[in-house]
């Protein structure tokens, strides 16, 4: 779950180092209205593409824009309390999943849990009396960033195969000529390295080890688009005017981020992502968490709104100062912000996002590159799709592990006891494992974000359910090793085996349960509403008789320590 602090530690001090250096410089970056941006959005940033707002099929803006403004009139919209480097922070975006029933995605120690989104003509879940999980305007909001999704399953695939040609050609080129102006040295990407780790900062392993489900490396990058299957999307929502202090991008002087340098993590490699950026005008109803309200932040909107009206070509004919003005202009609008990760020579780009643009990172842009997002003057939603890595995100997945572990409990009705099947220490150690996975990849993640889930949508509510009593069920086949362990009778050698396949299971329990606990009573989790306060549960008092263990191992942990001793 944690990164080496020594890893952690290095980084932190290359960064501090980096930003000695760069001291009161900037290292430059483009805009369209700079000479030579398309010439580097070609040379150095080819994995990324911009549909404009004009280009998308009728109707589909107005759908997802009041499907964006559903999600946050329900409050489905809510910052993520968040891990960075062992220390908690609320992300300064407010988010939501929607995407396939089931399925999870992870980011900086968060599992957020999706709100299930129904394809065309399928009823969606319903309870056992019949009522479905959301109420029908949050199902046709989930409904319409479905038919979203699939315009951009086809769209993304037509965008890569287009530029796998292209890029062909430009390939040869290149191989060639000296490479251009803009174009990453060797001894840069080596020499240097610019990795800002704010709020977003992912590793690019997330350590979920799912490397079977990546096409092969050899696989052209047409064949791999024709798979593009975004399985869900994370949903965006940000009123600068309602936050009191954004960063300042630190590297390229961009301007203030919504959401600082990162990669995306947790993606199938080499998968796309896809986003649609709107704007909107006027401010929502029924805003999430504000950190102050942003009247005085109005009259500076009203002004920079009319000045929107002047075209870029008017500007130019003006001259330099104009430019600035120009640029300042830019900084109004909302813009993705790019640079090439390991380098400070590549100039970074800065792409504005009308409302209604979209824009695609393909190939390995998200691999290569980091991105940010800068704010501009209006409330902006995004909703960003992606092939999440799932082969342990789904709900189908963690049911198949939970049936895997409670296949080795056998229970005899007649004298009411329970037993272990196999003794064997490969198959204990890997029941042990999954009833971990189980508490703190799931139970754990989803009571830390708070009733929020329930609140609008039941569709997790049973399977969460289910999961704590298989989980329970595996408390009690801890309880039945530890039996086995301390009892004189059982043969020696396995004894030991299987003591320190217990030892090192309850060792990490402890330890995350903690972990969580602390994150739970965070100064900052204390500062939310009930509704969306973090809940520590599974949790139970030491002498709960309905409980086969303890809350807190440590007296358990301390037995079978000296037991191994005495061995
Ligand atoms: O809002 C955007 O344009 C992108 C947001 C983003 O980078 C993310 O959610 O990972
Ligand atoms: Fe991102």
């Amino acid at each position: 779950m944690k990164r080496s602090d020594d890893s952690e530690r290095e980084k932190r001090r290359k960064r501090r180092r980096l930003l000695q250096e760069l001291g009161e410089q900037r290292i430059p970056y483009l805009s369209p209205t700079d000479p030579g941006f398309q010439d580097l959005w070609d040379s150095s940033y080819a994995g990324l593409a911009l549909r404009q707002s004009g280009t998308l099929p009728e109707g589909l803006h107005e759908k997802v824009q009041s499907a964006l403004l559903t999600l946050q009139r329900h409050g489905c919209l809510l910052r993520d309390l968040v891990r960075v480097r062992d220390r908690d922070v609320f992300t300064a975006v407010s988010r939501a999943l929607v995407g396939q029933p089931g399925y999870t995605y992870r980011y900086l120690d968060t599992r957020l849990f999706t709100i299930p989104w129904h394809c065309e003509g399928e009823e969606g879940q319903k309870d056992e009396k019949g009522k479905p999980c959301c109420d029908s305007d949050l199902r046709d909001a989930c409904k319409a960033l479905w038919e979203l999704n699939q315009f951009f399953c086809s769209d993304v695939k037509q965008q890569t195969n287009a530029r796998g040609v292209k890029r062909t050609r430009s390939d040869t080129e290149n191989s060639e000529d000296a490479p251009g102006e803009g174009m990453c040295e060797e001894e840069s990407v080596k020499d240097r390295l610019v990795e800002e780790k704010t709020i977003e900062e992912e590793e690019e392993d997330s350590g979920q080890g799912c490397s079977h489900s990546s096409p092969p490396s050899s696989t052209p990058p047409a064949a791999q688009a024709s798979l593009v299957q975004f399985n869900v999307t994370l949903i965006n929502y940000m009123n600068p005017a309602a936050m009191t202090q954004l960063k300042e991008e630190p590297y390229y002087g961009m301007g203030k981020m919504a959401v600082g340098w990162h990669h995306d993590e947790n993606l199938v490699p080499l998968s796309p992502v896809a986003v649609y950026s709107y704007s909107c005008p006027a401010e929502p109803k029924n805003e999430g968490v504000t950190e102050k309200d942003g009247e005085g932040k109005s009259k500076e909107k009203e002004r920079e709104a009319k000045g929107e009206g002047t075209s870029t070509e008017e500007v130019k004919k003006e001259g330099e100062a104009s430019v600035k003005e120009d640029v300042e202009k830019e900084k109004t609008c909302w813009r993705v912000g790019l640079k090439v990760a390991w380098d400070i020579h590549t100039p970074g780009l800065a792409l504005p996002l009308q409302s209604g643009d979209c824009y695609y990172m393909t190939d390995d842009l998200n691999r290569t590159h980091q991105h940010c997002v800068l704010a501009g003057d209006t409330a902006r939603f995004s909703s960003t799709h992606r092939v999440a890595q799932c082969c342990t995100g789904t709900l189908d997945y963690i049911q198949k592990r939970c049936s895997e572990a409670l296949e080795n409990l056998h229970s005899d009705p007649e004298k009411n006891a329970k037993s272990l099947i196999s003794l064997l220490p490969s198959i204990l150690q890997r029941i042990e494992d999954i009833h971990n996975e189980v508490e703190f990849e799931w139970l754990r993640q989803y009571w830390f974000q708070g009733r929020r889930y329930a609140r609008f949508c039941s569709w997790w509510t049973k399977p969460m359910e289910q999961m704590e009593k298989d989980w329970k069920e595996m408390e009690r086949m801890t309880q039945l090793l530890l039996v086995v362990v301390e009892d004189e009778a059982t043969a020696q050698e396995n004894r030991r085996e299987m003591a320190d396949v217990l030892l090192n299971a309850l060792t990490d329990r402890q330890q995350h349960r903690q972990t969580w606990r602390d994150r739970c009573q965070s100064s900052l989790a204390q500062t939310l509403p009930p509704e969306e306060a973090p809940v520590d549960r599974p949790y139970w008092s030491n002498d709960d008789p309905d409980m086969p263990l303890p809350f807190d191992l440590s007296d358990i942990i301390n037995r079978v320590e000296s037991l191994l001793w005495r061995m």
